[in-house]
């Protein structure tokens, strides 16, 4: 797809890391920033044509409006807000959904192939809440779900079991954060099932490393504020299976009808968004805690849509 044109709404840490990781792929032709912030959006327009022009990528970067983020190939909202002191998770929650809102918005209606990418969190509530009010068919709408936390996974699987992880398959899957769910019967090194071949001195503690999963992005943001490398790394690897129509297997978080919200499985990924869901095999405690996350979040949205 030559000539693809990429939106990023929100260009704090996470959306400057993500536009950093595109122009140095140059898989866009243009890269729109958009944000509130218009002083620090015509900061990062700036900073960032300097890495175009020293790794002499095809990327050109500029501001823009919502309007023309809506009509671009790809639109990925990193818009969100910080924790203030003395705040409940829950106040900071019903902001994150007001961003969004008014961003989606704003960028209504969008190219009816627009790809929309959510990464602000909550990521599940706020890919459904974008999915309803983008009115994009639910193939084209996507949000970032545990694609990170599989990656980590299998890097801490990887450098545990002595097997580069190109060659390890495991997936996290469901509601992002504290309910996600490692897909360890389906896990496979080699292709063979990891139960299967790794031998006594390389077993490995999988309630263990599936808490450090979870838990690293918090250790992250505490020592630094953002996680803004990987999760920039993650959407540049998301863009370009779309540009290019890859059709590569990620697991992100897309509309699940029978429950009627999003959260994580595996997609087969290509230039029109979903192209199809891929079937993994779970165990019966997997499927059911995938299940009830899946139920708590939609007896949420619910309950937040009220003011949509
Ligand atoms: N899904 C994940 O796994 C994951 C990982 C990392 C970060 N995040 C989320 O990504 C979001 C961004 O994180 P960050 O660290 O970059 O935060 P940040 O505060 O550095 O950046 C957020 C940016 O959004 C902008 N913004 C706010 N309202 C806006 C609006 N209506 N329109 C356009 N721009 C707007 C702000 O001005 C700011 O520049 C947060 O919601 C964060 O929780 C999610």
């Amino acid at each position: 797809m030559s000539g693809s044109r990429i939106a990023i709404v929100g260009v704090g840490q996470v959306g400057a890391a993500a536009a950093y990781a595109l122009i140095r792929s140059s898989i866009a032709t243009e890269l729109l920033l958009v944000d509130i912030n218009v002083s620090l959006r015509d900061g990062q327009v700036r900073d960032l044509s300097d890495v175009a022009y020293s790794c002499n990528s095809r990327t050109r970067v500029r501001a823009a409006n919502y309007h023309e983020a809506g009509q671009c190939d790809i639109v990925v909202i990193t818009a969100g807000s910080r924790h203030n002191l003395g705040e409940t998770s829950l106040e900071q929650v019903y902001r994150n959904i007001s961003i969004v809102k008014t961003a989606v918005d704003a960028m209504t209606p969008f190219k009816s192939d627009t790809i929309l990418l959510v990464v602000s969190s909550p990521v599940d509530l706020l890919t459904s809440l974008a999915l309803k009010l983008s009115q994009l068919p639910t193939s084209q709408v996507l949000g970032s779900g545990t694609y990170l936390d599989s990656v980590r996974l299998r890097g801490i699987l990887a450098d545990k079991t002595e097997v580069a992880a190109k060659s390890i398959d495991v997936f996290v899957l469901g509601v992002q954060g504290e309910s996600q769910v490692t897909a360890w019967s389906a896990a496979t090194i080699g292709g063979v099932p990891i139960d299967k071949c790794l031998s006594n001195e390389k077993t490995i503690n999988r309630a263990e490393l599936s808490n450090e999963c979870k838990n690293r992005s918090q250790t992250i943001v505490r020592a630094k504020g953002a996680t803004p490398f990987g999760m920039g790394s993650i959407v540049s690897s998301i863009c370009s299976s779309i540009v290019l129509d890859k059709h590569t297997v990620h697991p992100l978080s897309h509309f699940q009808p029978s429950f009627e919200c999003c959260f994580s499985l595996p997609v087969v990924l290509g230039k029109k968004g979903i192209v199809h869901t891929v079937k993994v095999p779970l165990d019966k405690d997997e499927d059911i805690q995938i299940a009830d996350s899946a139920i708590a979040l939609k007896v949420m949205i619910d309950q937040v849509s009220k003011n949509w």
